[in-house]
């Protein structure tokens, strides 16, 4: 048990959560409960909110804080938390992870490893032993990208980043997910192979957070959906209802409609 933490502790309790940045709230009073093992599916049009909310749980930023001192963001039940803690609990894919990843110019290898430790690099203080050595390299031979470990990832194709990426976020077997447009830049292989890997993982225990534009990404395991707009709670619950043409359509501002088939939806504009 993690800090007097059992599995009934939420994953992640939000209340009324705003984020402003220019004077504008970017998250505007969002509350939101999600429980360990309740695998999600964050949909919102461009611009709704899904990347700060994000950032929001990886404490990379901060809410305002309530007048009566309430939590606002609380995370496997707690608020405060050391964030080399918190993030060596969670596994995080994202474009602006990928873009602080190639300003290190680390070996592809290092920056996987750099998993263990949640950090960008690898330090003096870092000690690698060969455990973590061969875990690194099966996470990347995981999603096909062995053949990439020494190459230094500012280099990477975006494909090949987001391969490296994903290798880092899983080599330490979090407790959760957190993906931001995982699949951006895979191509329909890899993509396969990945949500593949994310169902496995999912019913391994791994808790899986999805943001993402495509609703054919939304493995079965996924039962429940947070729509964002403008910053706000549009809609949530359970996939089934959610995935649906009207509820798609209003969220979108586009008259979509949804097809089903083997525990997979896909949506399409009409
Ligand atoms: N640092 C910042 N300063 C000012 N505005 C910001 C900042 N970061 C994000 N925003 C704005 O906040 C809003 C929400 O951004 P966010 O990246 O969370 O959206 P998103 O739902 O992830 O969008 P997308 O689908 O396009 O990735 C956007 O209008 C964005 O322009």
């Amino acid at each position: 048990m993690l800090g007097g933490m059992d599995a009934t502790t939420p994953l992640l309790a939000i209340d009324r959560a705003t984020v402003l940045r220019d004077g504008r709230a970017l998250l505007d009073q969002l509350s939101l409960q999600i429980a360990q093992g309740q695998h999600t599916a964050i949909l919102g049009p461009n611009g709704s909110g899904k990347s700060t909310l994000v950032k929001l749980v990886e404490r990379r930023l901060y809410p305002l804080v309530h007048d009566d001192g309430t939590p606002v963001v609380r995370i496997f039940g707690r608020e405060r938390w050391n964030v080399a803690e918190l993030r060596s609990l969670l596994g995080v894919v994202s474009s602006d992870l990928r873009r602080e990843f190639e300003a290190t110019h680390e070996r592809a290898i290092d920056t996987v490893l750099s998993g263990f430790f949640a950090s960008m690099t690898l330090g003096l203080d870092h000690v690698v032993d060969g455990g973590m050595r061969t875990r690194a390299v099966a996470a990347l031979a995981r999603v096909g990208a062995a053949h990439l470990a020494e190459r230094d990832v500012s280099t990477l194709s975006t494909g090949e980043a987001r391969r490296v990426l994903i290798a880092r976020a899983l080599v330490h077997q979090p407790r959760a997910l957190l993906l931001d447009e995982p699949c951006a830049g895979l191509d329909p292989g890899t993509r396969r192979r990945f949500l593949d890997l994310l169902r496995q993982l999912a019913r391994e225990g791994t808790t899986l957070l999805l943001v993402t534009h495509h609703v054919e990404e939304i493995v079965p395991e996924i039962g429940h959906v947070v729509m964002l707009r403008d910053g706000a709670l549009h809609a949530e619950g359970p996939k089934a209802g959610l995935l649906a043409g009207d509820r798609l359509s209003s969220l979108f501002d586009w008259e979509m409609e949804v097809a089903h088939v083997d525990g997979f939806y896909d949506a399409r504009l009409r």
